[in-house]
């Protein structure tokens, strides 16, 4: 229901919540670490229950919705809900939307198989690389193992969590920025600069770590303003993550599946996407006992990768109403070759060219 041009920022209120969570928890890390006898862990392990608990509770008194109602039949309910969410009995335009909209929803019979069809190649690809992609990033290595590397190259524990605590605000900071921009400058520009920043801090943090460590692992002589200009790469290399890859890795693709596919389109993304989240956090130590900072350079690689790929496959889709994309892939050098003339039936080709060259 966003409208076009706000899309962005409203979609990324999803990655922000992500965010201020890492935040919190980080801050929580932090405060219990001085708490005595071994409890510390415990205590911020179980505060993990709260928010749960508050998402429980609350959904016992959620209301249905408008749009739920409809879809199970209740018509009456419907309405009557949708007088006491907006305070008005002057409902009836926005009601028959929703009817209209449901009534659409309904019509998709075969969103698995639809999504298979040659047509939807091109969504098909970024529904599964997006994601992927997002993880090969490297940032939950930062995000879960923030405190263990930063003891790794010598910080104390404190310190340590201070640090993981300095990157959880960067990236809601990062995260700000991307709300502001992304309808603005479009999503292909905040990608480009924010692969090209990652990439670059990347290989800095890669080399500062090896001069001092080499393949050995081990060093002793790292002073503390050697650390810190460490943290200080790792921090770019947050922020440009979480201004680019971080909310753009959902907005792009809930904004190119059209309805018929568009279920089955989302639970790929978010498959692909928690899949590639557990593998990563599974290999990371081993990984890194045998890379060292060679995982650094590891993660840039891929970040090379997927910024060249952005740079040639993904079209803007910044202000394009969702029904109109398919014009957008027509009109590409690659996948147009994937879309037919019978595939475009929507919307006026001329309009989707001002949008594109607007972005
Ligand atoms: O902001 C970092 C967080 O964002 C995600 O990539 C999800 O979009 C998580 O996997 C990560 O922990």
């Amino acid at each position: 229901m966003a409208p076009a041009h706000l899309r962005g920022t409203l979609n990324i209120g999803f990655q922000l919540m992500i965010t201020i969570g890492i935040f919190a928890a980080n801050l929580i890390n932090y405060g219990t670490a001085s708490i005595e006898g071994g409890w510390g862990w415990r205590v911020s392990l179980g505060l993990a229950a709260v928010p749960a608990l508050v998402i429980t509770i609350g959904s016992l008194v959620l209301p249905d919705t408008p749009n739920s109602l409809i879809e199970r039949g209740h018509d009456e309910e419907a309405q009557a809900m949708l007088r006491k969410i907006r305070g008005t009995e002057d409902i009836g335009a926005e009601y028959d939307d929703l009817v209209a909209a449901s009534d659409e929803a309904k019509s998709v019979d075969h969103p698995w198989s639809n999504i298979l069809q040659r047509k939807y190649r091109p969504q098909l690809t970024m529904a599964i690389l997006i994601p992927c992609f997002q993880q090969l990033t490297g940032i939950n290595v930062i995000m879960f193992y923030a405190p263990v590397l930063f003891k790794t190259i010598g910080f104390g524990s404190e310190a340590s969590l201070a640090s993981a605590v300095i990157t959880g605000m960067v990236i809601v900071f990062g995260t700000f920025v991307s709300i502001a921009t992304v309808d603005k400058l479009g999503r292909r520009k905040l990608f480009l600069q924010g692969g090209t920043q990652m990439l670059v801090s990347q290989l800095v943090v890669g080399t500062l770590i090896a001069l001092k460590f080499g393949i050995s692992g081990v060093a002793t002589d790292v002073t503390k303003n050697y650390a810190s200009i460490i943290v200080l790469f790792i921090c770019f290399y947050v922020a440009a993550f979480a201004w680019s890859w971080g909310p753009l890795g959902w907005l792009v693709p809930s904004e190119i599946f059209p309805l018929e596919i568009r279920s089955a389109g989302q639970s790929i993304t978010v498959s692909v996407n928690m899949f590639f989240t557990f593998l990563i956090a599974q290999v990371f130590l081993t990984a890194l006992c045998h890379l060292k900072f060679g995982l650094f350079y590891f993660f840039a690689g891929w970040v090379a990768i997927m910024t060249a790929f952005i740079a040639f496959f993904l079209p803007e889709t910044k202000s394009v109403p969702i029904e109109e994309i398919i014009l957008v892939w027509k009109k590409h050098w690659f996948w147009s070759k994937f879309i037919s003339d019978e595939d475009v039936h929507v919307g006026n080709p001329e309009a989707v060219d001002y949008r594109i060259e607007d972005a």
